[in-house]
């Protein structure tokens, strides 16, 4: 029997969209402290959310080029399965992060052509997990490290495999995430902006919606 597809929902900020995620059968949630995502959550507010997920699903924290020092604090105040590093951290970085904080580590590696695949193979060996999600464009003004709402090439994975857990990210919506899947061959998903109704403000609809998809593919 085929693995069912694993949904996260990442940039969970409120308890409507956390109960949506969870209900609808989400197996990670993400929480962006990243501080200037329309997505971002204080700590304080995430540790509130969090403390509420069931145990099946894993909160994971999405952060960018953040310091020990800060991820501490972060995992101090915060209840957190996973880190998800979305910044420039290099291999040596994550390994260095993953050995200190003893959670599982996600890369996320910015994809716009094949060659971009390549930095996988760099961190396969340092971190529990991949994510590839799309790289702005150069004429894309106040682009994010993510959640922008935009999509790479799906050929680009096709066919494709790596040894470790990886997820499709990048534009995904209940719209696009079948066409995503076959074209891609993703059985591990994200989605941050298309479940929502504007940045920032999630759509309990659009992720049940994406969620009770997923669930069809
Ligand atoms: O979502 C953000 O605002 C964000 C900001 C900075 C770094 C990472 C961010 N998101 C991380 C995610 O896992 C997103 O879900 C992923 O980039 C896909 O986003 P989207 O294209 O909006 O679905």
């Amino acid at each position: 029997m085929r693995m069912a597809i694993e949904v996260k929902i990442c940039g969970i900020n409120s308890p409507a969209a956390l109960s949506a995620a969870v209900e609808g059968g989400a197996a990670l949630v993400g929480f962006n402290f990243y501080r200037k995502s329309p997505r971002f959550v204080t700590p304080e507010a995430a540790a509130a959310l969090a403390r509420t997920v069931p145990a099946s699903i894993k909160r994971v924290a999405v952060i960018v080029d953040l310091d020990n020092e800060a991820i501490a604090a972060l995992l101090a105040a915060v209840p957190l399965d996973m880190l998800q590093l979305h910044g420039k951290e290099d291999p040596t970085r994550a390994a260095a992060i993953r050995a200190r904080f003893r959670k599982p580590v996600m890369k996320a590696i910015s994809i716009a052509q094949a060659s971009d695949l390549e930095a996988a193979d760099k961190f396969l060996p340092v971190v529990d997990r991949l994510m590839f999600d799309a790289k702005p464009p150069p004429s894309m003004k106040d682009a994010l490290p993510g959640g922008n709402a935009i999509s790479f090439d799906w050929t680009l994975l096709a066919g494709r495999d790596w040894p470790k857990p990886w997820m499709l990210a990048g534009g995904l919506n209940p719209e696009n995430l079948a066409e995503a899947v076959r074209i891609s061959g993703a059985r591990r998903v994200d989605a941050a902006s298309g479940v929502e109704d504007r940045p920032g403000v999630k759509s309990p609809e659009k992720i049940r919606a994406l969620l009770a998809l997923a669930k069809t593919l």
